[in-house]
C-alpha cells in the first residue's frame, strides 16, 4: 500500500455517526475521501463540507453528502494533506492551490487532522515554495511587497496563463530561505493590501497521522 493510502485512511477511524467533516483537497485526502464514500455506503451517517471544487465533485461521486456553511453551526472535524510539516506541527500548505478554503475550514472545525507522508516532515519549514493567493487587482505591486519580506515570489501559471483559485484570484509560490518564525510572516503577509491568505498553518493542527522510516503509523498531536 502506498503511503498517502496508509496515512489517508487511518485518519477515517476518528470520524464517527454524525460527525460534519471537513474534507481537505489532494492527493493524500483523496484516499480519506475515498474510504469515507465506501463507509457512508455501509450506513455511516456524516456530512461532508469540501474545501475546494476538485474535492466538491470527488465528494459527490463517492456518495458523501455535503453541507454549506449557511447549514451548520461548526465542523467537528476536518482532515487533509499538507505540502511542510514542521516539529512544531506548522503546515505549509496550498500546492494545489486551495488553502483558503482549506484554512477557513481547518479554523472552524473543533479538531483538525493532517496527513502527510514520511515525505513531507521537516525539522523547519521553507524548503517548500510558500503559496500565497492574491487578487489578480494590482497584483505586481502586491508581488513587490511580498518580496520585501524577503522571498522570490513567482506567478504560479499554466501554459503561460496565471493559475486561477476556485476563488478567482491568482497564486504567487515564494522562495522564502528557511522559514524561521512562521507566525510572524504568516501575519506579515497578510497584512499586505492585495494578500487574501497564505499557505502558513500555524499552530492550527491538532494532530499529525504520518509514517516512520519503518513504514509505522506514528500519530504525534494534542488530541
Ligand atoms: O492546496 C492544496 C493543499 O494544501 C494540499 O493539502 C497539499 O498541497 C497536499 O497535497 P497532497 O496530499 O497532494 O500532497
Amino acid at each position: 500500500m502506498n503511503d498517502k493510502k496508509v496515512v489517508g485512511e487511518k485518519a477515517v477511524e476518528y470520524v464517527k455517526d454524525g460527525m460534519v467533516v471537513g474534507l481537505g483537497t489532494g492527493s493524500t485526502v483523496f484516499y480519506t475521501i475515498t474510504k469515507l464514500g465506501k463507509l457512508v455506503e455501509e450506513g455511516l451517517s456524516i456530512k461532508g463540507i469540501p474545501t475546494s471544487n476538485q474535492t466538491e465533485k470527488l465528494a459527490k461521486e463517492v456518495g458523501i453528502p455535503l453541507v454549506t456553511f449557511n447549514e451548520i453551526e461548526q465542523i467537528d472535524f476536518a482532515i487533509d494533506g499538507a505540502d511542510e510539516v514542521d516539529d512544531d506541527f506548522n503546515l505549509i500548505k496550498g500546492g494545489g492551490g486551495a488553502l483558503l478554503r482549506e484554512k477557513i475550514i481547518a479554523k472552524a472545525a473543533k479538531s483538525f487532522v493532517v496527513i502527510a507522508d514520511p515525505h513531507k516532515r521537516v525539522n523547519k519549514l521553507g524548503s517548500f515554495p510558500l503559496p500565497v493567493e492574491v487578487v489578480p487587482f494590482g497584483y505586481e505591486m502586491t508581488m513587490k511587497h511580498i518580496q520585501n519580506l524577503g522571498c522570490s515570489p513567482l506567478l504560479r501559471q499554466n501554459n503561460g496563463i496565471p493559475f486561477l483559485t476556485d476563488n478567482g484570484n491568482y497564486i504567487f509560490d515564494c522562495n522564502f530561505p528557511i522559514i524561521d518564525q512562521p507566525d510572524e510572516l504568516e501575519k506579515n503577509l497578510n497584512l499586505i493590501p492585495g494578500v487574501v491568505e497564505n499557505g502558513l498553518f500555524v499552530g492550527m493542527a491538532d494532530k499529525v497521522i504520518t509514517l516512520n522510516k519503518e513504514k509505522s503509523i506514528i500519530i504525534n498531536g494534542r488530541l
